[in-house]
């Protein structure tokens, strides 16, 4: 792993037993608390896609916004909210999704994004995949496509790699951990 990738894994922090027995919680919080990393991790994701037809980068609320607008400043793209209900002031379209226990929704701007667009979903963390997935059906809902899928981090063990990839998406990932 280089040295970028390195300073990046060992500024994220893992806590057990968060936010309940079993998890062990992988703490973005210091990983923005370190400024060499948090530019890292930036433009790490940034540099992957300067040269490819991307039109809209989204974040997905809340920690997928952290990563997603700078991202979006650094390609000189428009940046495009996904958002938890009832937060999105205009028009909307809704997509549910399974949690582990549960259904969880998420909103997008019906004009946010339109047939031709190409675009970048970024996040902070691949797990399960169902927050990513309801993303990627809201994006092809409004007639556009997703060129790409990029996470600071992905759990393998949870699925959501292989999830991503039977909607025909193929993730990008800096750093991955083991366990749940
Ligand atoms: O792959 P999945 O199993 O869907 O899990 C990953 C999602 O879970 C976390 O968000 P959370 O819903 O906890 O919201 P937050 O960003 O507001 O903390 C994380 O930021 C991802 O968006
Ligand atoms: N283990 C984990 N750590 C941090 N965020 C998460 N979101 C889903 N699983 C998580």
């Amino acid at each position: 792993m280089n040295e970028q990738l390195q300073l990046i894994k060992d500024s994220i922090k893992s806590i057990p037993n968060y936010p309940k027995e079993g998890i062990i919680f992988r703490d973005i919080t210091s990983l923005t608390e370190v400024p060499r990393a948090f530019r890292a991790t930036v433009e790490l994701i940034a540099d992957q896609y300067r040269d490819k037809p991307i039109t809209k980068v989204i974040g997905t609320e809340s920690r997928g916004f952290i990563f997603g607008a700078p991202i979006a400043i650094a390609l000189g793209l428009p940046f495009i909210l996904v958002r938890k209900p009832g937060k999105l002031p205009r028009a909307t379209l809704s997509q549910s999704y399974q949690l582990e226990y549960g259904q969880d929704t998420l909103e997008i701007h019906k004009d946010a994004v339109s047939a031709g667009d190409k675009v970048l979903i970024v996040d902070d963390l691949l797990a399960t995949g169902g927050t990513v997935e309801a993303t990627v059906k809201l994006v092809r809902r409004l007639g556009g496509e997703v060129a790409d899928a990029a996470f600071v981090i992905s759990l393998p063990e949870l699925g959501g790699e292989q999830r991503l990839r039977s909607l025909g998406v193929e993730p990008f990932t800096l750093v991955d951990f083991a366990g749940y």
